[in-house]
């Protein structure tokens, strides 16, 4: 089996305006291994988010590609691309994305009912329990509480076992405490063979990867692996002076 969960190669992305270009990335090569936790941390402007965007398809490199386990991105037209992010990948936002017309449980059946699949009730409230929501199933979003409805997010995400689960800031609205509980969470996920790939501004949150890539003005400049907060605070503060 591929090792590689996600190889990023060459990856550049030009923004185009009319006041002029933006070069958000200028070449990203880099594999995330299957099974593991990554962060990615960098000033603000660096590039993060735009590189989580093109690793999940959300939009295209301007060159350079993106391989999913076996399967290049750029090889698939716009449908064939939707239906592989249903499978394979999921993403968590800081501000959850749920519909707070539908129950905790509707939420997390809701990707499998819009690829056109059966949510099977047992599976969606097994994947509620493993983010310890069994019992708020019924419960609408605005119901919860932050943490809470961020583990739904999750168990959303995780319902449909995807290859990689992709996170901005998963933890950005939660307190201390919280928060740990959902990195415990993301980190947790691994050990199942799944991969994540987590974008932060927080030396704590990035503490629970195994590996930290950093970002400078659209490149990769630095990696740490399986470090603590202290020296991850340290590398930022070297990249910002
Ligand atoms: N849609 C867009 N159009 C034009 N420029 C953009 C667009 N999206 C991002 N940019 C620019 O690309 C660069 C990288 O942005 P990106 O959002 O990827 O950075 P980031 O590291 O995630 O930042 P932050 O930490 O502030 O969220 C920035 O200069 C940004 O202004």
């Amino acid at each position: 089996m591929n090792q590689a969960a996600v190889t990023l190669d060459g990856l550049t992305r030009t923004y185009r305006s009319r006041a002029g270009s933006v070069h958000a990335l200028r070449g990203v090569t880099h594999v995330v291994q299957r099974g593991t936790f990554t962060a990615i941390m960098g000033p603000s402007g660096s590039g993060k988010s735009t590189l989580l965007q093109l690793a999940a398809g959300l939009d295209r490199p301007t060159s350079g590609r993106v391989t999913i386990g076996d399967t290049r991105l750029d090889k698939l037209n716009e449908t064939a691309l939707t239906r592989f992010r249903r499978t394979s990948m999921a993403f968590v936002f800081q501000s959850y994305n749920l519909l707070d017309s539908l129950t905790a449980f509707d939420n997390v059946a809701l990707p499998a009912r819009l690829a056109g699949r059966r949510a099977d009730r047992a599976g969606v409230l097994a994947a509620l329990a493993h983010v310890g929501l069994r019992d708020q199933a019924r419960r609408r979003p605005s119901e919860l509480s932050g943490g809470q409805q961020q583990r739904v997010a999750i168990a959303r995400a995780v319902y449909g076992r995807p290859d990689v689960l992709f996170a901005d800031e998963p933890t950005g609205a939660l307190d201390r405490g919280t928060g740990r509980d959902v990195l415990e969470l993301l980190r947790s996920l691994t050990q199942g063979g799944q991969s994540v790939v987590m974008v932060t501004h927080d030396p704590l949150a990035a503490s629970f990867a195994d590996g930290v890539l950093f970002l400078a003005d659209g490149q990769i400049v630095g990696h740490l692996a399986r470090a603590d907060a202290g020296q991850i605070a340290a590398a930022m503060n070297e990249l910002e002076r």
